[in-house]
């Protein structure tokens, strides 16, 4: 079984929601110009699931206070952040994830550079925006990763991806991240829709 991640949320109802229909990790995004940013605390934080904050570029103090701040257990970092940097924010006890962009062909070289300054990779389609793209990369390229660190598949899965994703196969994938193609509204999931995914793929 994978481990489903439901990313950009802001509302407590619809939190809530992806939460008792399974979601294992829950992201919140920091990053100010993204539709979907965060600036205040919901009323509702998940319980059982794990919380996830996505950073672009932001500064090693604003990362810790704002996982202090929400109970942050991971943080998925989008930007051109550094191994050192992904490695400093580790000592202090937050789990990193790091978001390497897959386009044309797989980024191997910096799979290598970042392998042991992170806990996760998140394999994210390249795009001019930082992430939140809608579009999807050729996951064909995924069997050109051979490294350790385990990985969650990003960018652009939709609602009717789940017989694809199920047939997929690598020893390092350990979850599936879904965002804006699940959306009503930017950071409001469709709860019908996030319901049947993660039953599913889970069954
Ligand atoms: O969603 C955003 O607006 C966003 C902004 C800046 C950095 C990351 C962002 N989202 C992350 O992008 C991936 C893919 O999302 P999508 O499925 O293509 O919409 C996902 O991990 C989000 O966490």
């Amino acid at each position: 079984m994978r481990l489903i991640k439901v990313c950009g949320m802001r509302d407590a109802a619809n939190i809530q929601g992806v939460e008792r229909a399974g979601a294992d990790w829950i992201g919140f995004i920091f990053h100010p110009a993204s539709p979907r940013y965060v600036s205040e605390i919901p009323a509702y934080l998940p319980q059982q699931a794990r919380r996830v904050g996505v950073f672009v570029d932001a500064p090693k103090e604003r990362i810790i206070e704002t996982a202090s701040l929400f109970g942050l257990e991971l943080v998925q970092l989008h930007g051109s952040e550094s191994p050192r940097f992904c490695e400093e924010i580790r000592q202090t006890g937050i789990g990193v994830i790091k978001s390497l962009s897959v386009g044309d062909r797989f980024p191997d070289e910096t799979a290598t550079e970042y392998r042991d300054t992170c806990d996760y990779f998140l394999f994210d389609t390249q795009t001019k925006l930082h992430g939140g793209s809608g579009r999807r990369f050729d996951w064909n390229l995924l069997s050109d990763y051979s490294g350790d660190t385990p990985f969650l598949l990003s960018g652009g899965i939709a609602p009717h991806d789940t017989g694809i994703l199920k047939t997929l196969l690598h020893p390092k994938l350990i979850g599936i991240d879904i965002n804006s193609r699940f959306e009503i509204t930017p950071a409001k999931k469709d709860l019908q829709k996030i319901r049947h995914f993660i039953a599913t793929l889970k069954s």
